[in-house]
């Protein structure tokens, strides 16, 4: 599949500094490839620290103009850009399609749910407000201010190239603050056509800066910024283990920072569910981009009493999910974004039937015709609870069932994992409703829902699953500080 679009405008192949669409110094440039068949689409710099400082330095110029633009007008330039997105909907789906492998229905699905957060921080922003606090002592006036933290340096995942990026971008601007931005290597060219509809939309030169880099170069990137005191907060959302050295490396200049990470999202189908809900629910929440989404189940756990009725429904949905390249409008499933993820998944499938699991639909490559990172949608029956699967991310097609008895054993097994980013059950019973949700570790629990994501939601984690909320009317915070303004002598 080749990359046109109808605005051929949209199709970038530069960095984004200073309002400039710019090579790297040393020409540098990366190669970008359709997951589907792995041919090149397009190229983009290949940058380094050169660049991450430019791009840092016009942040830094640019804050306090954009500081000092009124929230209000902050928010119509937001509307303006939201509208150019959703104006530009069909191509920006293909783009993502085309880079990250998702199919064509879903990549523009996305595109709505990445406007979505810019509509709402747009009109976030004329509403950000302080308090007055009531003075414990007479003669003062007391009041706590809400300001933008500084330059906001973004770093973004693959999975989801445009929302991701929207929805750190958005409320950082909204907030009044400044932005360079990282985009992972697999998928840069959604985001320099965000950018440059931002551009259009009369966002000026400065307020966001894009660098992409090879994810050989992306340290060099991203170190430029971690060590300059000037970025005073980093955006991130990827693994954990990146996160992690995120946070101990921006400890030196003590940066504000909110870390959306790594997940291994529970679902748990109680004897008293609604099994129909469940299946629907749990196909909706698992098989979303193909599996590659931090907030699917990753551990299925069904009560005995229902567990063969619940495998038998779910072997037939499973084994008729159509798989095949975005640019099929029949597909269901798209390529895995790379070869390492092509390569997890099928050490996660093997790992579980060595330890006793039974494969009762898909557990292999397909499509091999087409190209090399098709995985069958595969569904584990009688998996258990040492499997790899149940202690990392797989970020694929594969759904593993774990019978268990009781709901206390249920939730034992469901908060057994260092993370605690999403969570689902199913059930009827009111009591057990809240019982449940409330021992749950997790950020999110999706209660007879599986499709929880929102822009009025907060979205975030707990645990190694990080910190900081994306989205609702918490959104804003981690961009902002407070300033606390206490005035004395009043007469
Ligand atoms: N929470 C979530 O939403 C996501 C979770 N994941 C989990 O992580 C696993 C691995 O995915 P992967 O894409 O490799 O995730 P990473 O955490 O490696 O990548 C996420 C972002 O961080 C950048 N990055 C990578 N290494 C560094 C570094 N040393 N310093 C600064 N930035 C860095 C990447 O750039 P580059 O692309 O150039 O390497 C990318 O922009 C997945 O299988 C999944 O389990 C992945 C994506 C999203
Ligand atoms: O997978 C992720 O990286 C988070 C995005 C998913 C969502 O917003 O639901």
């Amino acid at each position: 599949m080749t990359l046109t679009l109808e605005r051929g405008d949209l199709i970038q192949s530069r960095n984004y500094i200073a309002g400039h669409w710019s090579a790297a110094a040393d020409g540098a440039r990366l190669a970008i490839s359709n997951p589907a068949d792995m041919q090149p689409i397009a190229e983009v710099p290949d940058s380094g620290a050169n660049e991450a400082r430019a791009a840092a330095d016009a942040a830094h110029h640019a804050f306090a103009g954009w500081r000092a633009t009124p929230a209000k007008r902050r928010g119509e330039l937001l509307k303006r850009w939201h509208a150019l997105v959703m104006a530009n909907q069909q191509d920006l789906g293909r783009l993502i399609s085309l880079e990250q492998g998702k199919p064509l229905a879903e990549g523009q699905g996305e595109v709505g749910y990445a406007a979505s957060y810019i509509e709402w921080f747009a009109e976030e922003a004329p509403r950000i407000a302080g308090e007055v606090i009531a003075p414990p002592v007479a003669g003062r006036r007391m009041l706590a201010v809400k300001e933008p933290v500084g330059v906001v340096a973004v770093v973004t995942p693959w999975n989801f190239p445009a929302a991701m990026i929207a929805r750190k971008i958005a409320p950082a601007l909204a907030a009044g603050c400044t932005v360079v931005a990282k985009p992972a290597e697999d998928t840069p060219l959604t985001s320099l056509a965000l950018v440059r509809l931002a551009e259009e939309a009369g966002i000026p030169p400065g307020v966001i800066n894009i660098v992409c880099a090879s994810r050989g170069r992306t340290p060099e990137v991203v170190d430029a910024w971690l060590e300059d005191a000037r970025v005073r907060k980093i955006s991130f959302t990827g693994s954990t283990p990146v996160g992690k050295h995120l946070a101990r490396a921006s400890a030196d200049t003590l940066k504000k920072l909110s870390l959306e990470l790594g997940g291994n999202a529970p679902f748990i189908v109680f004897e008293d569910a609604d099994l129909d809900a469940a299946v629907e629910g749990l196909m909706a929440a698992k098989f979303r981009n193909g599996g590659q989404t931090c907030v699917c189940p990753n551990r299925v756990y069904v009560q005995e009493a229902v567990f063969d009725a619940f495998a038998d429904k779910l072997v037939a949905r499973v084994a008729a999910l159509r798989v095949g390249p975005a640019s099929d409008l029949d597909s269901q499933i798209g390529p895995m974004i790379n070869a390492r993820a092509v390569d997890k998944i099928l050490a996660h499938i093997d790992d579980a039937v060595t330890r006793g699991a039974k494969v009762l639909e898909g557990g292999e490559r397909v499509r091999t015709d087409l190209g090399p990172n098709y995985v069958a949608p595969t569904l584990l029956g009688d998996v258990t609870s040492d499997a790899q699967l149940c202690h990392e991310e797989t970020f694929g097609p594969l759904v593993p069932l774990l019978r268990f008895a009781t709901e206390e054993d249920a939730v034992a097994a469901a908060n057994a994992t260092p993370f605690g980013l999403a969570s689902y059950f199913y059930s009827q019973n009111v009591s057990r409703i809240h019982r449940v949700a409330d021992a749950l570790e997790a950020g999110i629990v999706g209660i007879n829902e599986g499709a929880v994501a929102s822009e009025a939601a907060p979205f975030g984690g707990i645990k190694e699953s990080g910190y900081g909320r994306e989205g609702s009317v918490h959104g804003l915070d981690d961009y902002q500080h407070i300033k606390y303004l206490c005035q004395g002598n009043l007469r």
